[in-house]
């Protein structure tokens, strides 16, 4: 059952969170029928489906479109939708954006960086957010793990503490060090999800597209449980060839 982030909460400690990504129906409803409690209609859709070089092409449009989709396919599933770039720069924006993400059909919003008065105001509306420090591709110029001195380690640790006071029930942490991912979660009192920021988290994140193998590049912290980009390239291949030797239909 589509569970809360407050009741989700009540997993830290006792059993790992598990976390995928999706960005159309029937990926969404295979994932809510494997039993995943959430998924996030991440701002990663410009980059692993329309071809974008960063994350900061995504519109809101884009995100409602994907959004729907995903609501579609798992309607009883904890849908976070990221809230994209420049749409939460003023405290209006970030209230009348995160109350779209939501009508679109997320259950909570996702917004990247130290917005702490802007997570004010959401919750303030009755929306639940979850936080993103560590790496985050909005403001990012390259994807190299941060957090490695220990200055911009305590940075991420204050921001990520100031967000959960802020208001926020969850926190994704991407591309640290495993140790400062491990003491992240050990500070906080909700739940740590994890992308490449080691085994200790408690939960993990990944982008479905890099679990599938669909794309030609995939993060080195991620894992490819299949290669369907080779699948695709085999199924076409031998639909061009059936077809030129009226073998098909
Ligand atoms: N396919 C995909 N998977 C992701 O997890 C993902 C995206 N795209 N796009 C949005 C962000 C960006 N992420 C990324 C993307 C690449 C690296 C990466 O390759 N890092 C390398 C090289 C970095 C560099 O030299 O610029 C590394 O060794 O850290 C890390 C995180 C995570 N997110
Ligand atoms: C990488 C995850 C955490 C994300 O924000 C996204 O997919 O957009
Ligand atoms: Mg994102």
């Amino acid at each position: 059952m589509k569970q809360t982030l407050k009741q989700l909460q009540q997993f830290k400690g006792v059993n790992r969170i598990s976390m995928l990504t999706a960005y159309n129906c029937p990926i969404a409803r295979s994932i809510e029928q494997a039993g995943i409690p959430i998924i996030l209609v991440g701002d990663s859709v410009g980059m692993v489906e329309m071809g974008f070089s960063s994350t900061r092409d995504v519109t809101m449009e884009h995100m409602i479109y994907h959004i729907e989709g995903v609501r579609r396919g798992a309607p009883n599933t904890h849908i976070i939708g990221d809230l994209p770039h420049l749409s939460y720069e003023s405290i209006d924006d970030a209230v009348t954006n995160a109350k779209r993400i939501i009508a679109a059909g997320a259950d909570s919003v996702k917004l990247e960086g130290p917005y702490f008065d802007a997570v004010k105001a959401i919750c303030a509306q009755g929306i639940e957010v979850v936080a993103h420090t560590g790496l985050t591709p909005q403001k990012a110029t390259s994807f190299k793990k941060v957090g490695k001195d220990e200055n911009e380690a305590q940075q991420i640790i204050e921001d990520s503490k100031k967000l959960i006071e802020a208001g926020a029930g969850m926190l994704v942490v991407e591309h640290v060090p495993a140790q400062l991912g491990a003491q992240i979660s050990n500070e906080l009192t909700v739940p740590v999800i994890g992308i490449g920021a080691g085994g200790e988290t408690d939960g993990q994140v990944l982008v479905i597209n890099d679990a599938l193998g669909i794309g030609d590049y995939w993060p080195p912290f991620s894992k490819q449980y299949a290669h369907v980009s080779d699948t695709v390239l085999k199924v076409a291949t031998q639909f061009k060839d059936e077809v030129q030797h009226k073998q098909f239909p």
